[in-house]
């Protein structure tokens, strides 16, 4: 078994519990349910940011605890002062040492987009993330077959959300492709070795529709590489461990967008 078998297995079970202790008609009186979502397309596009996704990620199953002290609302508001397009929260407790309260914390500060980073299996975790305050869902295509993918994305936008596909190699990215998708982003990470090779994101470029926005995931510590990814065509970038290991994340992305 995988560590992502893992994760999957888990995740049906809390989504289970959390069924039971906060039924869906409770979710929708939450008072983020009904806002309005900021738009990832615009937010990317914007000449005044950067189309870096950064991330706050405390732990991950590939480097083990990285970052377990820093504020999540001080981080998020240092990457959004640094330029970034859009804040990713990871709110998975068991293997990344998150949780949905970092997702609200995060809103709380924030007025770019921000993602509920999660393995959904269900599409009561894409209500959960209106509810606390999320404008974009992630969707992994290495845990989803067609029909779910086609299912969860609609039912996200017809909440307002905006959908970010997660696929590794062609045969994911052709199965995946539905109108109510925004964005695809390419992981770099293998996320049944950990091996992470940027050349996923080369490799698939040029197949991914232009209509959709184009984001390069995972390994991305240079500079050099966001100007080398533009050039081959990505309009976004999502880095975590990068800014998260320094212990002052918020000094890592200034430092990191100076020299772009
Ligand atoms: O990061 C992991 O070890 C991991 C393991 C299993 C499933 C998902 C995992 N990561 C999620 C991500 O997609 C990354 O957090 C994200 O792309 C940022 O990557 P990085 O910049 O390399 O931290």
């Amino acid at each position: 078994m995988t560590i992502l078998d893992k994760i999957i297995e888990r995740k049906k079970v809390e989504v289970a519990e959390a069924k039971q202790q906060v039924p869906l008609e409770e979710l929708e009186k939450y008072p983020f349910f009904s806002r309005a979502c900021y738009s990832l397309k615009e937010s990317v596009l914007d000449p005044e940011r950067t189309g870096i996704i950064a991330e706050f990620k405390r732990a991950s199953p590939s480097r083990g605890l990285i970052n377990g002290t820093s504020s999540v609302a001080e981080v998020v508001k240092g990457y959004q002062d640094a330029g970034a397009s859009a804040v990713s929260v990871l709110t998975d407790s068991d293997f990344f040492k998150g949780a949905l309260a970092d997702l609200s914390a995060a809103r709380e500060v924030l007025t770019i987009p921000l993602l509920r980073k999660e393995f959904i299996v269900d599409t009561y975790q894409i209500a959960e993330a209106k509810a606390y305050g999320a404008d974009i869902i992630l969707l992994i295509a290495a845990c989803l077959d067609s029909n779910e993918i086609k299912a969860y994305a609609d039912y996200a936008k017809s909440l307002g959300l905006n959908v970010l596909l997660e696929v590794h190699n062609e045969e994911e990215l052709q199965r995946s492709i539905f109108d109510s998708i925004d964005a695809i982003g390419v992981n770099n990470r293998n996320l049944k070795d950990f091996v992470v090779d940027l050349n996923h994101s080369y490799d698939l470029v040029n197949t991914i529709p232009n209509r959709l926005i184009k984001v390069s995931e995972s390994g991305i510590s240079d500079p050099k590489t966001i100007n080398e990814l533009k050039q081959a065509g990505f309009q976004g970038f999502l880095i975590g461990e990068n800014f998260m290991k320094t212990g002052d994340p918020t000094k890592a992305i200034k430092e990191f967008v100076k020299e772009l």
